[in-house]
């Protein structure tokens, strides 16, 4: 099977500091990869070439057999630990917003039967988040849970080829944790994702994982800690039990 996405030879350097040094990897559709490493390791450098929000020093990455546009696109999706959703929009217009980008690029905005059709394909993206009876709230109204799986509908309305995770869940309570950890499981199988998810949690890695990679230095010069990056120092296949098909909660407020 070929590879979804693929890192040849990637290199990240801010002058004379390398962060990632010679990153290989072949990332297989369906697969959830959870990525982890001591802090500063370069993780979330990692996501941001992967999402194009920075473009690599040296080395090549393509999304399906292509080289990866230099912006993000519809292909990937996004959710950050906080702060991914519009405050000033409600739940169902925070969703929406992301349809109306991809079909109005110029002014963000639809009107009269396709306005109806994105509104319409929120509503069932956040019922299938656990938010169908929030539609109308606004992000301040919301648990951190609740804003969490806004955070994922919103991402998931336009369809990505892969959805990234920066600590998705790490400032949220362990119970509202477990929830999200159901959640993000029953969405990657029913949506057939493939996800790459960084986290300080090795249990939530192993747990929601297909794959474990770890990031860290492979060389340390303790005289010139920057002249070594972080690469894939293990990459750890999981077997994984069927799922098991259980109906999904409402989100409680
Ligand atoms: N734009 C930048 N310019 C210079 N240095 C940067 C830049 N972005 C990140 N760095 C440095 O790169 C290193 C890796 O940062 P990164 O945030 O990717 O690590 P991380 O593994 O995600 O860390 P954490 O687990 O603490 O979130 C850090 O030392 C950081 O200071």
């Amino acid at each position: 099977m070929s590879a979804l996405l693929s890192l040849r030879d990637v290199w990240v350097e801010y002058g004379d500091r390398i962060i990632l040094e010679k990153v290989d990897l072949d990332v297989e559709a369906g697969s959830f990869v959870s990525v982890v490493g001591p802090s500063g390791a370069g993780k979330s450098t990692f996501l941001r070439v992967i999402l194009g929000q920075e473009a690599p020093t040296r080395g090549k990455i393509t999304l399906d057999g292509a080289p990866l546009a230099p912006e993000c696109g519809p292909d990937r999706g996004v959710v950050f630990q906080r702060y991914s959703v519009f405050p000033h929009l409600s739940a169902v217009q925070n969703v929406a917003f992301g349809l109306e980008c991809a079909q109005a690029p110029v002014l963000a905005r639809l009107f009269g039967a396709a306005r109806k059709q994105a509104l319409a394909e929120a509503a069932a993206m956040l019922e299938a988040v656990g938010l169908g009876h929030s539609l109308d709230l606004y992000p301040a109204q919301m648990s951190g849970g609740m804003q969490q799986r806004l955070a994922i509908a919103q991402a998931l309305i336009k369809r990505p080829r892969i959805l990234l995770l920066d600590e998705p869940f790490g400032a949220l309570d362990p119970g509202i944790r477990a929830d999200m950890h159901a959640l993000i499981t029953q969405l990657w199988r029913q949506y057939d994702l493939t996800i790459v998810m960084v986290t300080h949690d090795i249990r939530e890695a192993f747990t929601l994982g297909t794959r474990v990679l770890a990031l860290d230095k492979r060389r340390h010069d303790p005289h010139a800690p920057h002249r070594y990056g972080a690469t894939a120092v293990y990459d750890l296949p999981l077997v994984k039990p069927a799922p098991v098909d259980e109906p999904l909660e409402e989100a409680a407020a």
